[in-house]
């Protein structure tokens, strides 16, 4: 008889079930949890700032749906994070779980969730990244970035009523994230080639295809247009069946994200995860031999940072970061191969107008 599941496979492709885009789809989610028979215990995984913009609100609604609600306040993304959750969890009787607000607190609810085998809702207050409807979860492990196998979230409530009415930085932050897309899937065709790495043809289209309507959409990409939230979060929720149907996080993460993790390890202050994949981009596709001017342009014209200054990050870490970004998953094959040098690393900061 087999005991356990192996979600691993590489036939195994998890997605969500419930996917509710728009302007105050959050009002739903009673409804959503009587479609998925979800019922009894929740646990509401949030951040202090979110908690006041969606959490409180989600447990209302849970409560007038019948459910009673608990909530727990995330803090980091680590392994040690994680376990709070777990025991909040198990100490609460949960039945579910929900990740209401950052990035961290999506992560954090999902991987949690996926130990204790119960099913989880993905509920985001910004399009900042796109682990919204992914079935991975990037966690600290030792100090270490890693991208864990998570389950995806039963259903996405995205509602653009609170996604728009976020600082703009953090949808620009977004579109950061999904234009990284196109140095991932070069990466990834890299490692196929040199490493003989598994590549999916059909998950590296999908991830492309996200970043050329980014691209083809920069200039009307705008604050507080509901429209412009609601193209954004359908890409991040395609990157994230991307993430998916590829099982592993390689269409939408390499050698720009590798950049961003190690800025998150260097830098006094690091900026936005989507930000600091944007920035990466820029250099990788100067690296890659590709039109890095182009990826530059249509971040500027969205009004993501471009350079180390407007990261709000000193010219150093950038070098520094650039140094040490292949050692960030060595298993994981990219354009840094076996790092740049010094001189090199400079070059590539300075010629992409990074550092001046
Ligand atoms: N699993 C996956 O596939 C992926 C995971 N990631 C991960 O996600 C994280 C990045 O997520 P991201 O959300 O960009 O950043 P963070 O998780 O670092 O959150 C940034 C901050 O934004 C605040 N915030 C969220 N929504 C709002 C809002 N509407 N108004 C004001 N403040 C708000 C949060 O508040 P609060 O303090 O309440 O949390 C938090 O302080 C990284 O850890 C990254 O590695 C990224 C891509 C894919
Ligand atoms: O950020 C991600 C994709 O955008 C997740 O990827 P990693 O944690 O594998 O870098
Ligand atoms: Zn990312």
């Amino acid at each position: 008889m087999k005991l356990t599941i192996n979600k691993n496979s590489a036939k195994w492709m998890q997605l969500p079930r419930d996917v509710l885009v728009g302007h105050g789809v959050l009002e739903e989610i009673g409804d959503v949890c009587r479609d998925l028979k979800m019922k009894g215990n929740a646990l509401i995984v949030t951040g202090s700032t979110t908690k006041n913009i969606a959490g409180k609100r989600v447990s209302n609604l849970l409560e007038s749906a019948g459910c009673s609600a608990e909530t727990v306040l995330t803090c980091k993304a680590t392994t040690e994070d994680v376990e709070k959750v777990v025991e909040k969890a198990l100490e609460v009787k949960a039945n579910f779980l929900l990740g209401v607000g950052s990035g961290r607190s999506i992560d954090l609810a999902k991987l949690a969730s996926t130990r204790l085998e119960l099913p989880f809702i993905s509920v985001p207050t910004a399009a900042s990244h796109d682990g919204i409807a992914s079935s991975r979860a990037s966690i600290v492990d030792n100090g270490r970035s890693t991208s864990a196998e998570a389950q995806a979230p039963i259903a996405v409530i995205a509602d653009t009523e609170i996604i728009s009415a976020a600082p703009f930085r953090f949808l620009a932050a977004g579109c950061g994230d999904i234009i990284s897309n196109y140095t991932a899937v070069l990466d990834w065709e890299l490692a196929s080639r040199l490493r003989n790495e598994y590549f999916g043809a059909y998950a590296a289209a999908l991830s492309r295809m996200a970043a050329r309507v980014i691209i083809e959409c920069a200039d009307s990409i705008k604050p507080e247009h509901e429209t412009s939230a609601r193209l954004v979060v359908k890409a991040l929720v395609s990157n994230g069946v991307a993430m998916s149907i590829a099982g592993s996080s390689r269409p939408a993460s390499g050698s720009e994200h590798m950049f961003s993790h190690a800025l998150d390890k260097i830098a006094p202050k690091p900026a936005l995860h989507g930000e600091q994949c944007g920035v990466g981009t820029i250099m990788m596709m100067y690296l890659h031999g590709g039109n890095w001017q182009e990826i530059r342009e249509a971040l500027k014209k969205i009004g993501a940072p471009v350079t180390a200054e407007e990261l709000g990050i000193e010219d150093k870490y950038i070098i520094e970061a650039l140094l040490h970004a292949h050692s960030i998953r060595p298993e994981r094959y990219t354009i840094l191969g076996s790092g740049l040098n010094p001189s090199a690393a400079e070059k590539v900061a300075r010629i992409t107008k990074v550092i001046n």
